[in-house]
């Protein structure tokens, strides 16, 4: 009889072997191609905004690699949209919670070594008023799966969402493009992604 546990167990070593494989790749981009992919993702960006009209944006601040959004947040506040980030939740534990960024916001480094706006609860910003999320990822294949850092933030966070509770919020995947594998192992509990943004291509799944 195969031991059911010894599959879970499996698929988790294979997603860590992904993981540092491709963590490694974003690691060794050069700062050239790190600017190049956030000047291109940040313009790809703003088209499927401004086409989408998502007036209220939640982003991330880059880590491990990320592309760097500051250009879309600075393009984003010249057309007077508004801007969220993600915040540890400071109650439910594994959850983020959305707070509104601005150019006057206090921040802080979280657990994670990663900046976050400081908790004011007149800031938070539920769900149900976001227009768009953008998520972070560490690897995407071709089905619009998402492997993320392995903390579960985003797959908790974004769980109501993809029973359809937010059907007015939209949610997108940034990554560059060398964080496409063909086929990534995916959990019960991950959320597939329906648009992903790399600097050379706009993917909807
Ligand atoms: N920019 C960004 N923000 C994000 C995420 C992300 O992937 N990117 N997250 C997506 O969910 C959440 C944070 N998740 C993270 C999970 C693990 C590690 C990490 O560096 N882990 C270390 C070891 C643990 C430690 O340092 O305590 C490592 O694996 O090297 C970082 C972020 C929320 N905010
Ligand atoms: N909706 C959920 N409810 C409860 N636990 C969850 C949920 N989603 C994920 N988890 C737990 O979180 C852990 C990490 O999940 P996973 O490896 O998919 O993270 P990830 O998608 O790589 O990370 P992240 O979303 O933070 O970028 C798993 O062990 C899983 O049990």
């Amino acid at each position: 009889m195969p031991d059911p546990a010894s599959n879970v167990n499996a698929e988790q070593a294979t997603r860590q072997a992904f993981r540092q494989q491709l963590r490694l790749r974003r690691q060794a981009l050069s700062q050239q191609e790190q600017k190049r992919a956030s000047e291109q993702v940040s313009e790809r960006l703003l088209d499927y905004i401004t086409a989408n009209s998502h007036q209220r944006i939640a982003l991330f601040f880059a880590n491990d690699g990320e592309i760097n959004l500051v250009p879309l947040v600075n393009a984003l506040w010249q057309q007077q949209r508004q801007t969220a980030a993600p915040i540890l939740h400071p109650v439910c534990a594994g959850h983020l919670l959305f707070l509104a960024y601005h150019a006057n916001s206090l921040m802080h480094e979280n657990r994670f070594g990663i900046p976050e706006p400081v908790l004011r609860c007149d800031e938070v910003m539920p769900l149900s008023q976001l227009d768009l999320i953008l998520t972070p990822l560490v690897g995407f294949d071709a089905a619009g799966n998402r492997l993320g850092m392995g903390g579960g933030f985003y797959d908790r966070t974004l769980s109501g969402w993809a029973q359809g509770r937010y059907p007015n919020l939209s949610v997108a995947g940034v990554a560059h493009d060398c964080q496409f594998v063909d086929t990534l192992p995916h959990a019960a509990w991950d959320v597939p992604l329906p648009t992903i943004i790399t600097p050379s291509k706009t993917l909807s799944f």
